[in-house]
């Protein structure tokens, strides 16, 4: 479970969240959506300690961000997620998987591999990945750690519409997480979410999607 409270930012004199609340419970998927510089990387980054929160607070999973224990809980897929170009799909994510522990579980390898549909493509170097196949590791790795939460910036950017359907029916196909992903299209946010913090003006408002469409086809807030 995600919960933030009276969280705001600024960037000098220039407020981007303003006493911002979010309660976003287990087995929620909720788009975080808002127009370019409407703060969403601003509040994704203050969830994952990438920037320092200075007003509010935010728990995951019931622990305060940047106290002990809170990167336990959360996974973070940026947009363009860093792999090794020269080393195959599989050794990537034995990679990752062992800044944890060092130790790496090797069923968990095979089911996540398989998960991402990967495991044909294991041992290709991933220079050779197309972009959705590159997501999807990415994706891979994230769920390697198997936290209850995941957020992601924007998954399917860049993708064919074939790649965005992998990514997405993955997400879709979760249980026992709780999802915060930003997306700019409604299409998407449709198939796979249950709501969507709508982000404006430094505050946040959370819809069913149900009643975020009635509100786009009302106001045009994607226009
Ligand atoms: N480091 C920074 N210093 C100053 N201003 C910043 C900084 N980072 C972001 N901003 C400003 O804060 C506002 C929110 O930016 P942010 O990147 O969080 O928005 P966003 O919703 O993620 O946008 P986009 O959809 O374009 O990625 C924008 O006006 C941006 O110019």
């Amino acid at each position: 479970m995600i919960i933030i409270r009276d969280l705001s930012h600024s960037y000098g004199k220039k407020k981007v969240l303003d006493s911002v609340n979010l309660h976003i419970e287990k087995n929620e998927i909720c788009a975080l959506v808002g127009k370019n510089g409407a703060g969403k990387s601003t509040l994704i980054h203050l969830m994952i300690d990438l920037l320092p929160l200075k007003t509010g607070s935010i728990y995951l999973n019931g622990i305060p961000v940047q106290k002990k224990g809170w990167k336990k809980t959360v996974s973070y897929l940026p947009e363009k997620f860093q792999l090794y170009p020269h080393l195959t799909g599989e050794e990537n994510l034995r990679f990752f998987a062992s800044l944890e522990t060092g130790t790496i579980d090797e069923a968990k390898i095979e089911e996540k591999l398989k998960l991402v549909r990967l495991w044909e493509d294991r041992n290709e170097q991933v220079v050779g990945y197309s972009k959705g196949m590159l997501q999807r590791l990415g994706l891979c790795v994230m769920l390697y750690f198997d936290t209850p939460i995941l957020i992601l910036d924007e998954p399917t950017s860049g993708l064919d519409p074939i790649g965005r359907i992998e990514i997405l029916s993955i997400l879709k196909d979760l249980q026992n997480k709780t999802v915060l992903l930003s997306s700019h299209h409604l299409d998407e946010i449709k198939q796979v979410c249950t709501h969507v913090a709508y982000l404006k003006d430094g505050k946040i408002e959370k819809f069913t999607v149900g009643d975020f469409e009635r509100k786009i086809l009302k106001e045009g807030v994607l226009a």
